[in-house]
């Protein structure tokens, strides 16, 4: 069984959404995500125009990734997600490190984040923090690793076989499961194909960690690929590890009707965590601004995605620690069961 318990998870033998539910009640009825990583490492002076995107600051500027999910806790982040969205062996290799040194890359970043999980606990031990704080590995896409915004086409060409792409993300799920955090956030997934791939190797490999599977789109109907919104969130119904199922990196004006197509085909509790609705021009690694929401904006939605049936509920690329905080203002006055870390 790969994988160690974590955050009072205990999870070995539950079902992912348990688990899931279980964290969610815990926290008041609903759970804030942080925001953007690797727009807020930006943010914060990186320079990402690399083909390791933001797992370039694994090899540059640790302290900066500890920094950002500090910034995002202290925003009112229930869960934080790892710097390992495009951090792969294969990445890392072609940058000269070997196979051991590249596992060790990807278990730092989970290191990292329980490192700001800690720091932020101990911060606030005066008056401890009641509701969990958990820490989600990332997965990008077999199309994030290509570094091309294949993401957003979820066109593989010949390598878009099941076989491929289970090769491809095989022990980079075993290293991170191995590093101990609460969840794997298989993040931004544009195709079907990949979600099944997934699936077989969350059974195959044995993964005891509650995981979740988070599609993007661009049309607010069909994930990025074309592929069936309906048939990619049937899959992660099908698969007992999937602890929670929804959406990320789209446009926030797509999510109402992406949830409840995701409703009509599973009961798992629902993770939203939209883009600012900016466009990501790959080629310069740039965003174009212009077409975005601002903060107010983009809260202004969170009360119709909590009555649509999100629970989990944050922010994707170009969201900011600003952004968290005013999702967990509005969720807070919502809830007002919900305990908060930051006044
Ligand atoms: C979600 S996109 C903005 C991630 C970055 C992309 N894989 C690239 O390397 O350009
Ligand atoms: N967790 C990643 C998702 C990119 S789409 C990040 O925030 O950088
Ligand atoms: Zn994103």
């Amino acid at each position: 069984m790969v994988g160690k318990s974590g955050g009072g998870g205990g999870v070995a033998e539950e079902d992912g959404a348990a688990a899931v539910r279980r964290w969610v009640e815990a926290g008041g009825g609903r759970l804030v995500m942080d925001g953007g990583l690797a727009t807020e490492l930006e943010a914060n002076g990186a320079d990402l125009n690399d083909p390791l995107w933001s797992a370039k600051c694994l090899l540059s500027s640790p302290h900066l990734i500890r920094k950002v999910h500090l910034d995002y806790l202290e925003a009112g982040a229930n869960i934080i997600i790892t710097a390992s969205y495009q951090a792969t062996i294969q990445g890392f290799e072609s940058k000269g490190f070997s196979k051991e040194q590249s596992e060790d890359l990807l278990a730092k970043s989970v290191e990292i984040a329980r490192e700001a999980r800690d720091m932020f606990l101990k911060e606030h031990s005066d008056r401890p923090i009641q509701h969990p704080i958990l820490v989600a590995a990332s997965i990008g896409s077999y199309g994030a690793y290509l570094a091309d915004g294949s993401e957003y086409s979820g066109d593989y060409g010949e390598a878009g076989t099941l076989e491929f792409l289970k090769d491809f993300h095989k022990r980079r799920l075993e290293v991170l499961a191995e590093a101990g955090p609460d969840l794997i956030a298989f993040e931004t997934i544009p195709n079907k194909l990949e979600a099944q791939a997934y699936v077989e190797l969350l059974d195959e490999c044995n993964i005891s960690i509650p995981a979740w599977f988070s599609f993007n789109s661009k049309d607010g109907v069909h994930i990025v690929s074309g592929d069936s919104l309906i048939e990619c969130a049937t899959i992660a119904n099908g698969c007992s590890k999937v602890g929670a199922v929804g959406i990320n990196c789209t446009p926030p004006r797509f999510i109402h009707g992406l949830i409840l197509s995701i409703r009509k085909v599973t009961d798992k509790p629902i993770l939203i965590y939209p883009n600012s609705g900016e466009r990501y021009d790959a080629e310069k690694k740039e965003w174009v601004e212009s077409t975005g929401v601002s903060d107010g904006d983009f809260v202004s939605y969170v009360n119709e995605w909590c009555k649509d049936g999100a629970v989990l509920i944050g922010g994707c690329c170009r969201t900011t620690p600003n952004t968290i905080k005013a999702i967990s203002r509005s969720l807070n006055q919502r809830h007002s069961s919900l305990h908060l870390p930051v006044a």
